[in-house]
């Protein structure tokens, strides 16, 4: 099982609607949708030391790891895809953080409305748990996909309030 990780990054300018931080991933897997920073956990990283790591090197912006509130922890199945095999996908929000987005390599992510997030351009899993994490529960699940872009299947296996 390979661990992967990503963050959702929150704020709500003054006098606005709530935004969120994602973009248009250009390499790896996943390219060409819409995604929040992240990436794969080196050796001796937890998923939160993975996902700061990761914000800063794709956007150039810093999160503490203590700000990083778990959401979501999701496995995906990709049975047709052997070279791909499990995903484990731990997956952090934060409200507290510094900087702003600078285009890298490898997403160009942006402040776009919470109202607005573009499901239809995302992992077909996204739509069936990001809304409920930004709602505010801690979600696990799990997905297996048939082919590498379409959800076959999926179970629930908890879901509780949060602290995101
Ligand atoms: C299959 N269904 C999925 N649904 C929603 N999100 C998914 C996902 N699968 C991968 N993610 C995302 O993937 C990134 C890390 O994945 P990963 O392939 O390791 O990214 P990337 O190639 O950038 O890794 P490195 O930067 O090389 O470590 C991370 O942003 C995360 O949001």
């Amino acid at each position: 099982m390979l661990n992967v990780t990503s963050v959702l990054l929150r704020r709500t300018p003054v006098g606005g609607q709530p935004e969120v931080l994602m973009g248009l991933k250009k390499t790896g897997l996943g390219a060409g949708m819409i995604n929040c920073p992240g990436g794969k956990l080196e050796p001796g990283e937890t998923p939160a030391e993975a996902a700061a790591r990761e914000l800063m090197e794709e956007t150039g912006m810093t999160v503490a790891v203590a700000d990083l509130v778990p959401a979501a922890d999701v496995v995906f199945r990709f049975p047709d895809v052997p070279e791909w095999g499990d995903l484990r996908l731990y997956f952090f929000t934060a409200t507290s953080f510094a900087g702003e987005p600078r285009e890298s390599d490898e997403i160009a992510a942006d402040w776009i409305p919470e109202a607005e997030i573009p499901y239809d351009r995302m992992w077909d899993d996204t739509h069936r748990w990001l809304p409920d994490v930004i709602a505010g529960e801690y979600v696990v699940m799990d997905f297996d996909y048939a082919g590498r872009d379409k959800v076959a299947g999926y179970r629930r296996l908890a879901s509780r309030p949060g602290g995101s």
